[in-house]
């Protein structure tokens, strides 16, 4: 085998909320839930939970399995419970931004947690800053508890009327001693579901999450509702009436678990029926099809089904490393050695190589994997990629990097091929993803390939970009 030792710069994964109403074992099973949902955030994690009178808190930096002992769970006592895993988006890191926040009021107390970016947070915290607000985190999300507290009436309203001061991508939950509330986007751009677990209920940002706990998928949040769940079931309601339906592409092409469903659409199905798209989008002649672990392997399946080309396990994931070296900073980053695959020689050695992966952001994988299988003795290597070029940065909680460091922002994928070292390259068209994945067009935000953004980003990309960490 041959070793791939560099320096990888990693596309971020968003954060995962996961939540439990009404069952004795609250806290435990949203550690277990949070377990399941560690891929897409590796920053930090907590728990607050509510025994019907007093929420706690318990949080801390790192992954979940290194942050609760069993007796921080212990002490989180209550039927219910939220929790959350964090990859920063805004504000940037440290204990004060770690999820859930808990608020302490004359009137009660706010357990908080969301996954996304609001594109209006610097200009509201500005806002309420000169109402009076201090702040405790500079992260976005805080400012919503503000907007709830400065309303008044019944908490539905509240939460209704302070949501439609936020912009961007949102799955917020919200727990109060006795009751929970969850929250969408009204563009629907993060995925959240919910299930029943014997009287309870349990919601979480990925329903791989709830095969973990033994829930039963009960269904999706719409975008722009709000529900309120309490011992009296479900109470759903909608804060706005201009609702769009576009769930992140990226969510399905990359962040989400392959065993996850998005909107009933299983995720390795669409990888795999995307591998399908592209080859035919993009045939060539080859001896075998290789995936790049992990998500470019449901691709490569679809891609050797669809072409006839056999499937081969040419390229090996080093069990030690993982999403896990997930950092917040570029500096982190760049010390985050991508010692993570190595070539199978005898596999690849003389032989004509369809190399498919989910996508190129920097190109720093694929440079360094065609290298790899070249070293390797591979006669040519064809990369294939199911996502669309990505050209554009996300404003809505995923940070690709910025906006000059993506690859296909700087070259056409003809000068590209050259840049990389491939012998072709070929990317899924925005159309084919659409088709692959199943639903129909304008279900989807595809705005880092096409620059449609669903929401108005308050500053010109470029300025946006800077304030994107
Ligand atoms: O062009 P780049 O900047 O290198 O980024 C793109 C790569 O990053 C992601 O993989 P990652 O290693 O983050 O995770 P994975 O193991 O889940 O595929 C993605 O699947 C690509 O392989
Ligand atoms: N990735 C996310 O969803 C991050 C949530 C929030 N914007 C934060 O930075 O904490
Ligand atoms: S811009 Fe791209 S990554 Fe961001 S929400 Fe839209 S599809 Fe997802
Ligand atoms: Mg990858």
């Amino acid at each position: 085998m041959i070793k791939l030792v560099d320096m990888k710069v990693e596309m971020h994964e968003e954060c995962g909320v996961f939540g439990v109403f009404n069952h004795f074992n609250a806290s435990l099973l949203t550690y277990r839930g949070l377990n399941a949902l560690q891929h897409r955030g590796q920053e930090g994690c907590g728990i607050v939970s509510s025994d019907g009178k007093t929420l706690k808190a318990f949080k801390g930096e790192g992954l979940v399995k290194n942050v609760f002992k069993k007796k921080d769970i212990d002490v989180l006592d209550g039927l219910h419970a939220i929790g959350h895993v964090r990859y920063s988006t805004f504000g940037g890191g440290g204990i004060h931004n770690v999820q859930p926040f808990l608020f302490h009021s004359q009137n009660g107390q706010l357990g908080l947690c969301h996954n996304g970016n609001l594109v209006n947070a610097t200009k509201i915290r500005g806002y309420l800053e000169q109402q009076g607000s201090i702040f405790q985190t500079t992260a976005d999300s805080e400012i919503i508890a503000h907007l709830i507290k400065r309303h008044r009436g019944e908490m539905m309203n509240r939460i209704k009327e302070s949501l439609l001061y936020v912009e961007g991508s949102f799955a917020f939950m919200f727990l109060l001693e006795d009751e929970l509330y969850v929250a969408l986007d009204k563009q629907g751009l993060r995925p959240l579901s919910i299930a029943t677990l014997g009287d309870g209920y349990v919601v979480s940002s990925e329903t791989c999450a709830f095969d973990a706990v033994g829930a039963t998928f009960l269904r999706d949040v719409l975008p722009g509702e709000v529900i309120h769940i309490s011992k009296d079931g479900l109470n759903s309601s909608f804060y706005s009436e201009d609702r769009k339906h576009q769930m992140c592409m990226m969510e399905y092409v990359y962040f989400a678990r392959p065993d996850s469903q998005i909107e009933g659409i299983n995720v390795y199905q669409a990888r795999k029926n995307s591998g399908k798209v592209l080859a035919k989008e993009a045939p060539v002649e080859a001896d075998i099809v290789i995936g790049v672990p992990d998500s470019g392997m449901s691709a490569a399946v679809g891609y050797a089904e669809a072409s006839k080309i056999p499937l081969e396990l040419g390229l090996i994931k080093n069990k030690a490393s993982d999403r896990t070296f997930i950092e917040p900073t570029q500096a982190l980053r760049e010390n985050a050695v991508s010692l993570k695959l190595s070539a199978v020689r005898s596999v690849i050695k003389d032989k004509r190589v369809v190399l498919v992966d989910d996508s190129i952001v920097r190109g720093t994988t694929i440079k360094q994997l065609i290298q790899l299988l070249k070293h390797a003795g591979a006669k040519e290597v064809h990369v294939r990629i199911t996502s669309p070029e990505i050209k554009y940065p996300c404003f809505y909680g995923v940070d690709f990097s910025t906006y000059d460091e993506l690859i296909s922002a700087k070259y056409k994928p003809s000068e590209m091929k050259d840049v990389i070292g491939a012998h072709s390259i070929a990317f899924i068209s925005i159309q084919g993803l659409i088709d692959a994945v199943g639903r129909k067009e304008g279900a989807y935000c595809t705005a880092c390939y096409n620059k449609k953004y669903p929401t108005y980003l308050y500053e010109t990309i470029i300025d946006a970009n800077k304030q994107v960490k």
